[in-house]
């Protein structure tokens, strides 16, 4: 399953011309408020008729203004997740979730695989004002994916929660990206969100793709910095959980070593991925001894972006992936950081918090 979205549209004084490809897992659509992610989402799902351009899942179009093509909403097979669950009050949670189901033919996956995915089982004879904002969501989900949908999109379903009910929630959308077989389209302004979520990153600036592709490559792009926000700029690991310390530590294999951090509730051998903080890396050109830091992975500098301010963003090789650190102008001209030398990464084992690692599920 793909989509391809290439379309145009003017609102006075936005004009919106986005292009990109999506395959299966999610795409997030990140970018700051007003930069057009809903617009796109929209003109997906036919609520919003672009001025030009085209729509296609696996090649059939959905919209194409050249060929006179605008399939009607309920036509196109499209799942929505809204910000707000949008349940029916006076249904069940089973009643709400058959809803999703009633004008369709069989759902992409079974109902009691859907349940079960989004661990609403204990939940099924409830009715909606006896559930979290979490569980409502969850319930949400199940419904559009009751209705077979060829692609899912969601608009930032998780800005109305709360750390804990966020927290909750992500494991079942990380499942959701690993098994379901769907090209999930997904609207995020929150980089945490995004890093735990997305396989691919499209970068919205007023309008304007600026980048889109995989989210390592993104993430770990100095150049995106500004855009992606100093505060939320990190890169992404995969790691495998190796052991469990009895001191309350995990440890991690990443191809550019190990890494211990706090516990980690996934079983030895489960991959995951791991968000670091660019500012939360500290560069040596030696190996340090006699620091708390638990974490030195051997580095290599691959590029220095020199900021307008007093800082400067270098991009590092770690094995066969990247990581980002944020340090000051003054210490990259210091240290003489350019592109080949090799230093020390130092990561603080309680830098990296609970949300920052996201579990990688086996679609075998
Ligand atoms: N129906 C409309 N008429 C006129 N302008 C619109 C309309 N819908 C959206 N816009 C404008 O288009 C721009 C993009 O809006 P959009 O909702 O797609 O942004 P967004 O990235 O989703 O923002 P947010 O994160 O705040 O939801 C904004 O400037 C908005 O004011």
């Amino acid at each position: 399953m793909s989509i391809s979205v290439d379309i145009t549209h003017d609102f006075g004084g936005f004009q919106l011309r986005a292009a990109f490809e999506a395959g299966e897992g999610v795409t997030a659509i990140f970018g700051r408020s007003g930069s057009g992610k809903t617009t796109i989402i929209n003109a997906v799902a036919g609520l919003l008729k672009p001025q030009a351009g085209r729509i296609t899942v696996n090649g059939s179009p959905l919209f194409d203004s050249a060929a006179r093509i605008d399939m009607p909403t309920h036509k196109r097979r499209v799942g929505y997740v809204f910000q707000d669950a949008r349940l029916f009050p006076h249904l069940t949670v089973l009643q709400n979730l058959r809803y999703g189901a009633r004008f369709h033919r069989r759902p992409t996956l079974p109902q009691d695989d859907i349940i079960q995915m989004l661990g609403l089982a204990p939940l099924l004879s409830r009715h909606p004002t006896a559930l979290s904002g979490g569980e409502k969501q969850r319930v949400a989900i199940g419904r559009a994916l009751l209705s077979a949908p060829d692609l899912l999109l969601m608009d930032e379903p998780l800005a109305a929660l709360d750390t804990a009910r966020k927290d909750e929630i992500l494991p079942y959308l990380e499942r959701l990206r690993d098994t379901a077989g769907l090209p999930i389209l997904y609207v995020s302004h929150a980089m945490t969100e995004v890093a735990r979520l997305a396989n691919t990153l499209v970068l919205l600036e007023n309008g304007a793709v600026r980048r889109a592709g995989p989210l390592a490559d993104l993430l770990s792009d100095p150049d995106l910095a500004p855009l992606i926000g100093l505060r939320d700029t990190g890169a992404v690991l995969t790691a495998r959980v190796t052991t469990h310390h009895p001191d309350g530590l995990t440890e991690l294999a990443c191809s550019g070593g190990a890494l211990l951090l706090p516990r980690v509730q996934a079983a030895p051998g489960s991959p995951l991925r791991v968000r670091i903080h660019a500012h939360e890396i500290m560069l040596s050109l030696t190996a340090p001894t006699g620091i708390s830091a638990l974490n030195v992975l051997p580095v290599t500098v691959e590029q220095v972006r020199m900021g307008d301010g007093p800082g400067a963003i270098v991009r590092l090789r770690c094995g066969q992936e990247h990581l980002l650190a944020r340090v000051t102008r003054r210490s990259a001209t210091a240290m003489g950081l350019v592109p080949g030398l090799p230093c020390h990464a130092i990561v603080k084992s309680v830098s990296v918090a609970q949300g920052d690692v996201g579990a990688l599920h086996s679609t075998a």
